[in-house]
């Protein structure tokens, strides 16, 4: 469970939310009024690879931020060394971040979820061999599942096993999975999946999530309802940052963008400024020609009302 016990800042007004980002600096590793999450000096090679090469970022409390970047930019390596699962290999020249105010250098995946920090795992084969209840009792270990054994063996499982099910069946509740408790999680539809991920790492009451491009697979009919999971998750005072590729959610749902390329922060601001920066063209139009930046008014209301009646005609078809 999450140790941390800073109050949680509410932005689940709109227009409040855009006034607070207009006072961020628009600029790559720009500061922030309140930054949750801060990182200094971070790199990673891999041979004579530079795959992460972060000089600073700060990440805001209560709203959603995207970090995208075209593929290969370093934004999954980024994912995996702020969460303890990577280390930098400038550890000890002058690497740092921390969470809530607290050092999470030499920090353990679990202790960083413990500190309120999770992020969100694809479903390993390991994981999909497993039923969706018992995925989510194991999300309760903070342990990613590659550990199977380790977290199998801790003692909070026999100690709280009721409190943690209850939660769990909660959980899967609020995200319309409850009915799938018994099946093996590598039946469920790539919707279902993601928000079975999502539902997974909430186990832990965490105050930021990180999402791994949360769209990926998803059918259009459960995109409104992941979007609407992720809102209403920012409504309720957590921190949300995610990858995702497709461009047209990040401007539908984004407060603020971070752009990598190449490892580094070349730019972050409002979706729109960030998307019309001509480096960040670039960054994307030279990794690949067919970019497709979201620049159309696919996600319109009409059309996510549209979404919308046919999650629910999908939805009273199941029941
Ligand atoms: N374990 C590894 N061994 C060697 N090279 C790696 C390893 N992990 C990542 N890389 C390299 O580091 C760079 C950044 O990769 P990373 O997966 O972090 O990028 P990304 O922005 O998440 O890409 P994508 O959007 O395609 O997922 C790439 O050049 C990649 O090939």
């Amino acid at each position: 469970m999450s140790e941390s016990s800073s109050p949680r800042v509410v932005h689940s007004d709109p227009a409040a939310r855009r006034a607070l980002v207009e006072t961020f600096e628009a600029k790559a590793g720009g500061s922030k009024p309140d930054a949750i999450l801060s990182v200094d000096n971070i790199t990673r090679s891999f041979g004579g690879i530079t795959a992460v090469d972060v000089e600073h970022l700060e990440v805001e409390r209560g709203i959603i931020t995207a970090l995208i970047g075209p593929n290969g930019a370093g934004k999954s390596t980024f994912f995996n060394l702020i969460t303890g699962f990577d280390k930098p290999t400038s550890a000890g020249k002058g690497a740092q971040w921390s969470f809530e105010g607290k050092s999470l250098g030499k920090t353990s995946p679990s202790k960083v979820a413990q500190a309120g920090m999770v992020r969100t795992f694809q479903l390993t084969k390991a994981l999909n061999r497993m039923t969706v209840l018992d995925n989510m009792m194991l999300g309760a270990t903070g342990q990613a599942g590659e550990n199977l054994l380790k977290a199998w063996i801790k003692p909070l499982w026999s100690a709280q096993e009721r409190e943690v099910e209850a939660k769990a069946k909660d959980l899967l509740q609020r995200f319309k999975l409850l009915e799938k408790k018994d099946d093996y999680a590598g039946s469920l539809s790539g919707g279902q999946r993601k928000l079975l991920e999502m539902a997974r790492a909430l186990m832990t009451d965490p105050t930021m999530i990180m999402l791994d491009e949360p769209m990926a697979g998803v059918n259009p009919a459960l995109t409104q309802s992941l979007l609407g999971h992720i809102q209403s998750l920012r409504d309720e005072g957590m921190t949300v940052l995610f990858v995702e590729h497709d461009m047209h959610m990040v401007r539908h749902i984004s407060d603020w963008v971070v752009v990598m390329a190449e490892g580094k922060i070349v730019a972050e601001g409002t979706a729109d400024v960030v998307m019309s920066n001509p480096a960040v063209i670039d960054a994307y139009l030279g990794a690949h020609h067919d970019a497709d930046l979201g620049d159309d008014a696919l996600l319109t209301d009409e059309t996510m009302a549209q979404l919308a009646t046919e999650v629910q005609k999908e939805e009273s078809a199941h029941e």
